[in-house]
């Protein structure tokens, strides 16, 4: 998919902005400050509902404006779709092909757009619940079912939580069951996919870095998995549980790791390291999202001059020029290399956005 529109309302500095994206590459340069990140966190706002800095209450809304608007027009297998959404920070309205739309999730599944910012090594050092995200991500995307089963688990776990904060033991079975019948299929999933990411990853890495040398992703499922159905570890977990006042097995406590050679076990990657790895992890998700679905996702790199050496700049730009993907960049300057390179260029000045 690849967007043939993107229109901006009052999102920090860009009061209104409307550009024609190239269908590959997309490079938006301008001074520090000038709003270059803005159009990508709009791109980002209607896939995910949110940006990649922060809530949209915290400021994403330009100041004297009441909400933010973003509008897209994308290709996708030869049919033209729009989406439109309007936030104020504390409601939203959305459109999706000239309807109105109930849940934000209907527009995150019709507008795929994997993001790489100055925040996404978290993918790697930061919290599991990074992690999880990625992988639910993923699932979200190329498996029908993976939703129903989550929001049954996220019920369930909810409810079994709550009952706990109570200290009431008489209605735990009937939750304990809806989410072990949930969170298994949950765990069967992520495993697969976990397996799926890891074929290409490797691959992805070397392209990227050398350095980087062979990858492994290793899956937690959350519970001991190999010794008890979840079932038993749920109901095994009970005293604690009340002690604790909340439910601590299960796949809400998932995590993957990446073992490289760069870092031996015990030992954490460095900054620059973990960016790496998370852009590789990020790249390989989105050509396991092409494979799978028979079209590529939108990607977005924030920055990309400040976050990597001019070596993997270049690594990058081969990389993605070998794929079929639309890419949206950031940088102070139009990196080096694109002398031949079909692409659009275009340059930010205090939130004014002009093709360059
Ligand atoms: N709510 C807001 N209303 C109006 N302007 C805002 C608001 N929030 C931030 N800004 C301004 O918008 C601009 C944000 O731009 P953005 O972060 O997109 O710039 P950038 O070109 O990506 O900069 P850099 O190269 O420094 O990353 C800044 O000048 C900031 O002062």
């Amino acid at each position: 998919m690849h967007l043939t529109r993107l229109r901006v309302r009052d999102l920090r500095c860009v009061i209104d902005a409307e550009i024609e994206p190239h269908a590959r590459l997309n490079v938006i340069t301008g001074l520090n400050g000038a709003g270059k990140s803005s159009l990508l966190e709009a791109i980002h706002l209607i896939a995910y509902g949110r940006s990649f800095r922060g809530r949209v209450r915290d400021g994403l809304i330009g100041s004297g404006s009441s909400a933010v608007e973003v509008f897209v027009e994308w290709a996708e297998r030869n049919r033209l779709r729009r989406a439109g959404l309007r936030h104020t920070g504390a409601r939203w309205e959305a459109r999706l092909d000239g309807e109105p739309v109930d849940l934000l999730g209907t527009l995150s599944a019709a507008v795929a757009v994997l993001t790489f910012e100055p925040g996404s090594h978290a993918l790697i050092d930061g919290s599991s619940e990074v992690r999880r995200r990625y992988l639910d991500w993923g699932l979200f995307h190329v498996e029908p079912s993976f939703l129903s089963h989550w929001r049954r688990y996220a019920r369930g776990l909810k409810q079994r939580n709550a009952l706990l904060k109570q200290g009431a033991a008489n209605q735990l079975p009937a939750w304990e069951m809806e989410m072990a019948e949930a969170g298994e299929r949950i765990t069967e999933a992520r495993r697969r996919y976990v397996g799926e990411l890891s074929l290409g990853l490797s691959a992805m890495a070397s392209a990227l870095s050398p350095d980087l040398g062979p990858l492994a992703l290793e899956f937690a499922s959350g519970w001991k998995e190999q010794d008890l159905a979840l079932a038993d570890a749920l109901l095994l977990a009970r005293d604690r549980d009340f002690a604790a006042g909340f439910t601590t097995v299960g796949p809400h406590r998932a995590n993957w790791r990446l073992h490289s050679s760069l870092w031996p076990a015990g030992e954490a990657p460095s900054r620059g390291q973990a960016k790496l790895c998370a852009l590789a992890c990020l790249l390989a998700q989105g050509e396991h999202f092409r494979k799978t679905r028979g079209e590529a996702p939108i990607f977005l790199l924030d920055d990309f001059a400040a976050e990597l050496d001019r070596r993997h700049q270049q690594r990058l730009l081969e990389v993605l020029r070998g794929e079929v993907w639309q890419v949206f960049m950031t940088g102070t300057e139009s990196p080096q290399g694109l002398e031949d390179a079909d692409f659009a260029g275009f340059h930010v000045e205090r939130g004014h956005v002009r093709t360059a």
